[in-house]
């Protein structure tokens, strides 16, 4: 093994973590803290910039605490984040106005709403490759500026920063020098015109969001600066940085036109890489930078469900149907089928392909035989029709319909899942030996900018395959559980559509 490390921060929805990868992009350590999350009002969600810079600093430390050689011998950091996700603070200070809000929060609605029917939405998809939705960050960053007093003027003076949750990080990190995101981030603000590569002035004075507040965009491996060297004992240069899901493609080493990876953790996150052709969606998709490296750019199609672990959460924590996260799997298998229970778990809307923000959940075909492990296997079902939904969406976009789907992210270590995926799908399922492919991502996005790595051929080598799922259902089977999935889902979205 070389001697270099690369350490990934990876910030997600509920926890932040920090990992230590070898040269073989082998784990060395990790340390790991979940957070609170802050519901002020229905629909609303928001995390404390002060708590994840505390945890990130803390996990980091740890992380290389626990490796035999410490601080020394980490050449670069890199950082996937929660993208979307909204803080706004001074420059001056450092301090955030407000507390970040989360890309599950559902307030800027009605601005989205009023957008869509002055028939903004063709042109905000043209320049964006997103739709008029309060998942992204343009419509939150307004309400800050609008709500928080003096700060609509401030922002105008330049005196405030706006950034994703990888900017406050970079910021801090770097002691106030450095304002930057990159490609994929800035992409997922309504803000960044993704063809011409730059922040679009038109979008900026449509969302009211003045370009004064925002950072400068650059590749995901590229030199963004350095560690302040208080924070570790030493400066450690910044050399990666990408949303977490486009981190989880990379990381899952899907570099080839086609290939397409899904990521099961808070959400779903499905993406297909395009290569250099960025694709219009007719089927609700999200146009997306993959990467940029040396200046060059691979687009994905991408398909976001908004509720994935979180109803396995849900049923741990809002309704005690569960203890741990883990025994849907047990649960799943102890019965044959759902007994005709359905969830559909829009808790926070749907996302893609509906793009419904006022849908709520809902549970249907209960029966006095329903019981905890048909509630448990409908949640965990749910999220599988929810993945078919993205890919036929994707195959009618770009005519292909790839060869396998890799998965990873804290829900994908759950086998019944896994196999349930290929059923439905139809495609062999694959699961990376390391489930940690954000922060695998970052690291490599990292490494090559540090010279760990030469290139994608040498990443590629360096995924390694855990277990393979292979499809059995038979279309006789498939096709009554689908048509179930589609009378739910349209009873879900029926009380407001009439
Ligand atoms: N074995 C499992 N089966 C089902 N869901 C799981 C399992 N393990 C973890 N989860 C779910 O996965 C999510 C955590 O995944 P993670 O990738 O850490 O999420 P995030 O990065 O969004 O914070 C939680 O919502 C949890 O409920
Ligand atoms: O925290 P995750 O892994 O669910 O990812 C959140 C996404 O980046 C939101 O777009």
């Amino acid at each position: 093994m070389r001697a270099k490390h690369i350490l990934a921060i990876d910030q997600g929805t509920t926890s932040t973590r920090s990992i230590l990868f070898d040269a073989d992009a082998r784990r060395v350590s990790m340390a790991q803290s979940e957070f609170e999350q802050h519901y002020p009002a229905a629909g609303w969600v928001e995390h404390d910039p002060e708590q994840i810079w505390r945890d990130t600093v803390a996990t980091a430390r740890e992380a290389m605490a626990q490796a035999p050689s410490g601080v020394a011998s980490v050449a670069a950091i890199g950082i996937a984040n929660q993208r979307e996700t909204t803080v706004i603070w001074d420059r001056k200070t450092g301090q955030p106005i407000h507390r970040a809000i989360v890309w599950q929060d559902r307030r800027t609605s009605d601005i989205c709403a009023r957008l869509k029917a002055d028939g903004a939405e063709d042109e905000v998809r043209a320049r964006t490759g997103l739709l008029l939705d309060p998942y992204f960050s343009g419509t939150k960053a307004a309400w800050i500026l609008d709500r928080v007093a003096g700060a609509r003027t401030s922002a105008e003076r330049g005196e405030l920063a706006f950034g994703t949750i990888d900017s406050f990080l970079l910021w801090r990190l770097t002691g106030g020098a450095v304002h930057a995101t990159d490609v994929t981030n800035a992409s997922r603000t309504l803000l960044w015109n993704i063809r011409d590569q730059c922040w679009d002035e038109d979008m900026c004075r449509l969302l009211r969001v003045p370009a004064a507040i925002l950072p400068t965009v650059h590749d995901n491996a590229h030199v963004y600066g350095a560690t302040t060297p208080d924070l570790f004992g030493r400066a450690i240069p910044i050399t990666g940085i990408a949303g977490d899901q486009q981190a989880a493609l990379f990381g899952q080493a899907c570099f080839s036109p086609g290939s397409i990876k899904s990521t099961y953790g808070t959400g779903c996150f499905a993406l297909l890489n395009t290569g250099p052709q960025a694709i219009t969606s007719h089927h609700r998709l999200l146009t997306t930078p993959a990467y940029r490296l040396d200046g060059r750019t691979s687009y994905a199609l991408e398909g976001s469900i908004f509720v994935a672990g979180a109803a396995v959460k849900w049923l741990r924590d809002g309704i005690g149907v569960i203890t741990h996260a883990s025994q849907t799997n047990d649960l799943a298998t102890q019965v044959a089928d759902s007994h005709g229970v359905y969830m559909v778990p829009a808790f926070v809307g749907l996302g893609a392909p509906h793009w419904d923000p006022d849908a709520r959940g809902a549970i249907y075909g209960l029966t006095l035989g329903a019981t905890q492990a048909h509630l448990a296997r409908a949640a965990l079902e749910a999220v599988g029709y929810q993945t078919m939904d993205l890919l036929n969406a994707m195959t009618a976009d770009s005519g292909v319909r790839p060869a396998v789907m890799r998965v990873d992210g804290g829900m994908a270590a759950n086998d019944w899942l896994c196999g349930f995926l290929a059923d439905l799908l139809e495609l062999p399922v694959e699961r990376p030996s390391d489930l940690e492919s954000t922060a695998r991502g970052a690291a490599f996005l990292a490494g090559l900018a540090a010279g760990v790595w030469s290139g994608l051929p040498e990443i590629e080598r360096l995924w390694s395959s855990g277990d393979r799922f292979e499809p059995s259902m038979t279309d006789e089977q498939r096709a009554p559980l689908v048509a179930g999935w589609r009378d739910a889902l349209r009873r879900t979205m029926l009380p407001r559509m009439s």
